[in-house]
């Protein structure tokens, strides 16, 4: 579960380039829940992930995660609890190590435990069973150099990373955005069989309005800093590319479509 209570960021405050990147946003999220995210460039998507993730600290407001309150809590520390793919395919993955080398990698920042043993048969066994989630035959490279992949292998690979330490709250920024539509679309398939698989509560970013369709239980569109519309339940379900596009122009309060 994730919620965000009243948060508010200013950028710059009282100088003439003052940016209010977050007004007041409020955002529930309930557990297992995949929120898609949409919104005019400036509308303050990336801040909320940041905020979220520990990166950009509030002025105000609150961050809860499974009812805790994190807003104090340290970039590093909320780590354990809340991963993140960004848009770059080549930044979340080490590209002259091998597919298990980097999934060793990522066990090794995620765990608590001192992880003694390197690729031993059972840490290769559990590897294998993460990856084929991705039906992407992944789990057959285990010894393939990273740089050896394909874009879309690669940013599939960052996001298997990413979950692996069983997070409370996925964060996937443009994730998507790089990589060529059929690309894209592989990548999109993957992310959903490993959020199901997981039953992560996931907030993804987008500017693709297909995907914002297709994927994800709700829609939440961002404008100046606040939750300006939200689509839930049968509404996302029928919701279209147009009616999404259309909200683009329209500037009302806060509107809720649900079932
Ligand atoms: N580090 C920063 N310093 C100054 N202003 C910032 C900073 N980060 C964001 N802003 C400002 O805050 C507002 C929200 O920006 P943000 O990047 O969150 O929007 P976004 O919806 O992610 O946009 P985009 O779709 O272009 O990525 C914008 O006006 C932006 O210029």
């Amino acid at each position: 579960m994730l919620e965000i209570r009243a948060a508010k960021k200013t950028f710059y405050r009282g100088q003439p380039d003052e940016k209010v990147a977050l007004d007041s946003l409020d955002l529930k999220l309930s557990a297992g829940e995949f929120g898609v995210v949409i919104g005019s460039n400036g509308a303050g998507k990336s801040s909320m992930l940041n905020a979220v993730s520990g990166a950009l600290v509030l002025d105000s407001g609150k961050i809860l995660i499974n009812g805790d309150d994190v807003t104090e809590m340290p970039v590093h520390k909320r780590a354990a609890r809340v991963a993140r793919v960004f848009q770059d395919p080549m930044k979340g993955t080490a590209a002259s190590m091998t597919v298990a080398e980097n999934m060793l990698l990522a066990d090794l920042r995620s765990s608590s435990r001192r992880l003694r043993k390197g690729l031993n048969a059972a840490r290769l066994a559990a590897y294998k069973e993460r990856l084929s989630v991705l039906g992407l035959g992944l789990e057959n490279r285990l010894d393939t150099r990273v740089d050896l992949l394909s874009g879309g292998q690669r940013q599939s690979l960052s996001l298997i990373m990413a979950v692996g330490g069983e997070p409370d709250v996925l964060l996937l920024d443009e994730h998507t955005a790089a990589l060529d539509p059929r690309t894209a679309d592989i990548v999109m398939q993957a992310t959903v069989r490993a959020v199901d698989a997981l039953q992560l509560t996931t907030l993804m970013v987008t500017h693709n309005m297909q995907h914002a369709v297709d994927f994800g239980d709700s829609v939440i569109m961002l404008d100046a800093g606040t939750v300006r519309l939200e689509i839930t339940g049968e509404a996302k379900k029928k919701a279209t590319v147009a009616d999404l596009v259309s909200h683009f122009t329209v500037k009302t309060d806060r509107m809720i479509l649900a079932s």
